[in-house]
């Protein structure tokens, strides 16, 4: 986990600036809302004039509006010019002239520019009601005002406050002269119906005021709006652009954060398993280390791409969501409530009809992968027994289960898209059908109601994220728990701080010291109280039945187990104590399976030793007795070989394998049973060979034929893992019973007495 957290810390500063990338893009997505409500409410209701501060205001209607606000009168005045014929010089006078023609006739006050939006709003909450109250009472009403709904509550205003005042009469004249306190009580009252009304239908009044008045100065009304609509909707064109801009961007870099993550976690995964003992390698197996440096790696990698997008971006956007829909000021919050009710019904009726099904087929893949390498691995055997029927059907069940649950998950999925898309148009006809009466009662607008919609979307599409994640999180959940598993396990050999080093001139001197060994988790030990000693210059068979412990016992010199007990020695240095690369450095082991990589003839046996030169190739080939062979081939030493070595026999795998071990050009040279596959003729013309080229070094060779080890200087007879016999082949054939069993199984009296009758 330590290292799974160190390499996410690379990437730490991609991920938060994807966060921050992912709150630019929430905030363009969340004010798209916002704009077309604006275009709709103020673009298209209200004829482009967003605030109720009039641009531009007639002298006489002006002094109408102050009447109703006498104390703040400087106070609003201060932020218009008055302008006329009179104060104006020739060239601006008909520059106003075109704008607001009626300025021939009359003064007009106009609104200072530049101003900001708190001292606008200070403007329009003074000018507000005295400009409402001004609407009511004039006297064409009807022409001021399109709609019905305001003609009628403005006509009951009007009429309700104007009983007393005798037909015909100037009302503004009459206000003129009557006292402060009176036109204060006014325009309480006014206030009080105004409140009644609601917020919308006064703003509509307001609006409706200043069109009539733009209209008297004869504005251009219809440029106003348009250019509302255009700037608001460039506006909207810009949002957009930068909202897909960060798209690209976040899916750019959770991309790369993706691959980056899942490259270095192969990388970490790959070189902690390269420094595993067979101990690790046995606990993972090799088919699960495969599998969880590729699959594992790639659930995690997907995780990292989606969860820029929906980890991350779902809870923004859909808090953000809530803060605008609560700002809309609606009473409509239990609609959302209903849909975020709605779509977690639905998604928890799916995951509990899905859920088990997805572990299940996860389970299935598993069988078809595993069926299927084996019967690719093992179509040898199938073929040499004419199974064929019996593996394809037992593919065919595996693959036939993996369907079902497959088709099963998909039709279960299938129904998600439709329903959720029901949903969230049965919640818009909801949101229309309770916002209607809103619009009516005046506390809403259209284009409130059009946002309200886009936000509750917004909302049930943050959930439908993070539900989908909760699909996807536990796989990779999983998956990394199984890396994490890797990366944490320590390797058991390791090298000790301080390491010594061998002195150059000495040779390979390996001792075994009372040596005794025990698979870890095995109850009994393979090996015990082993000493012996294999000196340079001379050769050390091992020979034992089948199980006795002769691989084990040669894989502890390179370090592949440590001992349980006792110590292994080279010249005189317990290999604990040396790095394990100097160690291994000294060592030319060929194992019991040839194993070849793929590539080259050339490239195989060149394996070990850095800048070999052709001749060491090829004499390393020679005394290997492969040379014969190589030059058969097409291209010699440039022949190819294929993975794992198919396309050579077994005998010639072998005899690549001792050729790459003594290329190396070690001080120790291990044989593993690697004389097995070869004719007798080899192996004893391979052994005289080994004999008069490798005389000053060290030489064990692992055997089971007896004409293999014969002429060894040195035999270790290993039976259940204790050496029961140990001198040369005369000795042993009269002293140790187990050797002697070995040799008159495999050789006749005779060519025993002989020396074996196949002995250089
Ligand atoms: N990785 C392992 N984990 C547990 N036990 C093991 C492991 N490898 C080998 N053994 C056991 O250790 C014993 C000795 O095995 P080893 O391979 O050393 O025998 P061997 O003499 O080389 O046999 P052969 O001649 O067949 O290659 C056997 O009983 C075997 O089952």
């Amino acid at each position: 986990m330590k290292e799974f957290r160190k390499i996410l810390a690379k990437t730490k500063v991609s991920i938060l600036f994807v966060i921050v990338l992912l709150i630019i893009q929430a905030a363009c997505d969340l004010s798209l809302p916002a704009y077309t409500s604006n275009i709709v409410n103020v673009g298209i209701q209200q004829g482009g004039i967003d605030s109720l501060v009039p641009d531009a205001i007639r002298k006489s209607e002006m002094d109408k509006v102050l009447l109703f606000t006498k104390k703040e009168q400087e106070d609003i005045l201060q932020y218009y010019k008055f302008c006329s014929k009179e104060n104006l010089s020739k060239e601006k006078f008909s520059s106003y002239k075109s704008k607001y023609p009626i300025i021939e006739k009359e003064g007009i006050y106009v609104l200072k520019s530049n101003l900001a939006k708190e001292e606008k709003n200070k403007i329009e909450a003074k000018l507000k009601t005295p400009m409402l109250i001004t609407y009511m009472l004039s006297a064409d009403i009807s022409q001021l005002s399109g709609k019905n709904s305001e003609k009628e509550n403005g006509d009951a205003m009007k009429n309700s406050f104007l009983q007393s005042i005798p037909e015909g009469t100037d009302v503004f004249a009459v206000i003129t002269k009557m006292p402060e306190e009176n036109i204060n009580e006014l325009v309480k009252e006014f206030e009080k119906k105004f409140d009644s009304l609601g917020s919308s239908i006064t703003k509509q009044f307001g609006i409706s005021y200043l069109k009539g008045e733009y209209n008297a100065i004869n504005m251009d009304v219809k440029s106003i709006q348009i250019k509302y609509i255009v700037f608001t909707g460039l506006k909207m064109l810009l949002v957009a652009l930068l909202a897909m801009g960060t798209t690209i961007l976040v899916t750019l870099l959770g991309a790369k954060i993706g691959t980056k993550v899942s490259k270095d976690l192969r990388s970490s995964v790959f070189s902690k398993v390269l420094h595993f003992s067979n101990q690790e390698l046995n606990k993972f197996s090799t088919s699960s280390l495969i599998t969880r440096s590729t699959n594992d790696i790639q659930q995690i990698q997907m995780l990292l791409v989606m969860m820029a997008r929906m980890i991350v971006y779902a809870p923004i956007i859909g808090i953000g969501a809530l803060i605008k829909v609560t700002r809309t000021g609606s009473d409509m919050f239990w609609v959302i409530g209903v849909a975020v009710g709605a779509m977690l019904l639905l998604i928890l009726i799916l995951m509990q009809v899905a859920m088990p099904k997805f572990k299940q087929v996860q389970q299935l893949v598993d069988k078809v992968n595993q069926v299927a390498r084996e019967i690719l691995t093992g179509l040898p055997v199938i073929r040499a027994f004419n199974t064929e029927r019996y593996e394809e059907k037992r593919f065919d069940g595996a693959n036939r289960d993996l369907t079902k649950v497959n088709l099963f998950v998909n039709r279960v999925m299938m129904f998600m898209m439709p329903t959720m898309m029901f949903i969230m148009n049965g919640i818009s006809i909801l949101i229309l059908w309770v916002g209607a009466d809103s619009v009516n009662k005046g506390s809403m607008q259209v284009g409130d109601i059009m946002a309200f919609i886009q936000y509750t979307i917004q909302i049930i599409m943050a959930f439908l994220m993070l539900s989908l994640m909760s699909i996807i999180l536990p796989r990779a959940i999983v998956s990394a728990k199984r890396i994490c598993e890797v990366l944490d396990t320590e390797a058991t050999i390791l090298d000790p701080d301080d390491t010594k080093s061998f002195d150059n001139r000495d040779r390979g001197y390996v001792e075994f010291k009372e040596v005794s060994f025990r698979y870890p988790k095995a109850t009994e030990n393979v090996l015990n109280h082993i000493s012996f000693t294999a000196k340079p210059g001379e050769t050390t068979a091992i020979i034992g039945s089948t199980g006795s412990g002769k691989s084990t016992l040669i894989n502890l010199i390179p370090r592949l187990y440590d001992v349980t007990e006792g110590m292994i020695t080279v010249n005189g240095i317990d290999i604990r104590e040396i790095s394990q690369h100097n160690l291994r450095e000294k060592i030319g082991f060929a194992p019991q399976k040839a194993l070849l990589f793929s590539g080259t003839i050339e490239s195989n046996i060149a394996y070990g030793k850095d800048n070999i030169s052709d001749e060491e190739i090829q004499k390393a080939a020679r005394i290997a007795q492969a040379s014969d062979f190589i030059d058969e081939k097409p291209e010699k030493y440039k022949d190819s070989i294929a993975q794992n070595g198919d396309n050579v026999s077994g005998g010639q795998k072998q005899r690549l394998a001792i050729a790459r071990a003594l290329a190396k050009d070690a001080d120790i040279f291990i044989f593993d049973d690697s004389f097995s596959a070869l004719d007798y003729k080899t192996d004893r013309i391979l052994r005289q060979t080994l004999k008069n080229e490798l005389n000053d070094r060290t030489i064990i060779i692992v055997a089971q034929r007896i004409s293999t080890v014969i002429n060894a200087d040195q035999i270790v007879v290993l039976d259940e893992g204790n050496i029961v016999g140990m001198g040369k082949h005369k000795d042993l054939i009269e002293s140790c019973e187990v050797y002697r069993d070995i040799a008159y199984s495999q050789l006749s009296e005779e060519e025993l007495m002989q020396g074996g009758g196949v002995i250089a």
